[in-house]
């Protein structure tokens, strides 16, 4: 039976086993110096923010952490700490954000039907955000959530403008990234070995021809990118108090 086949056999049956995959060994190079991963936001590290929302969810079964060698133990101490059992394992991730993802696809459990991919820097997503993605995804077998973008985005070259952009068919896209698993572990193989530079798993799987669905994002959902982040995840986490 095909991937789909078997997914959509599912629907009105349980959810599929899915498995988070969370990055989390990026090198933070526009943070001027802050770790993001492990920089306190409120009263905890980001990551925490991060894994509480994914253990939290019962739509998630197992996390696999993914980060760099020179964290693997600050993230391991954690994960024990914080009591997050569904994590399975913490591993090293790559040179480039996909090769991380990859390694962490790797190593979910064989159980696993789905992929949920999750920015370890994205520490305030909303539980309903993570849920309708899971649940597109078993529906259609890769979905993601956005939101519209807010500003008018014009196309240029260099500093002169070449064009305004239709800005009702433009969406900022978020994770969890939500894949069948084989889907994405062959899609992000592919776009390494074409040498194809990524920005999300979506387009991993969009130039292989797949189809995407959106879900609804939430603009609370931001990933800490620089330090001006900080401050707004700092006020979001205040306002939810
Ligand atoms: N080689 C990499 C690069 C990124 N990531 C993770 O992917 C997520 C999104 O990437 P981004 O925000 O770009 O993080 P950094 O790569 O750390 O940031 P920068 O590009 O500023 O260095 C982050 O949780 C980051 O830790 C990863 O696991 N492995
Ligand atoms: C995956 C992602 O968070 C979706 O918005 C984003 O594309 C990561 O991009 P970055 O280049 O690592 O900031």
């Amino acid at each position: 039976m095909g991937l789909f086949g078997r997914l959509r056999r599912r629907k009105n049956a349980q959810t599929p086993y899915c498995a988070a995959v969370v990055p989390a060994a990026g090198s933070a190079a526009r943070m001027e110096g802050q770790d993001k991963i492990l920089t306190i936001l409120g009263d905890y590290p980001v990551l925490v923010h991060t894994l509480r929302a994914l253990n939290d969810s019962a739509l998630i079964q197992e996390i696999v952490v993914v980060t760099r060698g020179d964290l693997i133990v600050p993230v391991g101490q954690i994960c024990r700490d914080f009591a997050f059992g569904k994590v399975t394992k913490v591993i090293v991730g790559g040179d480039t954000r996909t090769a991380s993802v990859l390694a962490g696809a790797r190593e979910v459990s064989g159980e696993a039907e789905l992929i949920a991919i999750h920015d370890g820097a994205r520490p305030l997503v909303p539980p309903e955000v993570v849920d309708a993605a899971i649940l597109r995804a078993a529906e259609c077998g890769a979905a993601a959530p956005a939101v519209p973008v807010k500003d008018t985005v014009k196309r240029a070259s260099g500093a002169l403008v070449e064009a305004t952009l239709d800005r009702d068919s433009l969406f900022a896209v978020q994770t969890p990234q939500v894949f069948h698993a084989d889907l994405i572990r062959g899609a992000l193989q592919k776009a390494l070995d074409d040498g194809a530079a990524v920005t999300d798993d979506c387009a991993a799987v969009e130039r292989i021809g797949m189809t995407v669905a959106l879900t609804e994002g939430s603009y609370e959902n931001i990933k800490i990118t620089t330090p001006t982040d900080l401050l707004i995840a700092e006020a979001i986490l205040s306002g939810r108090e």
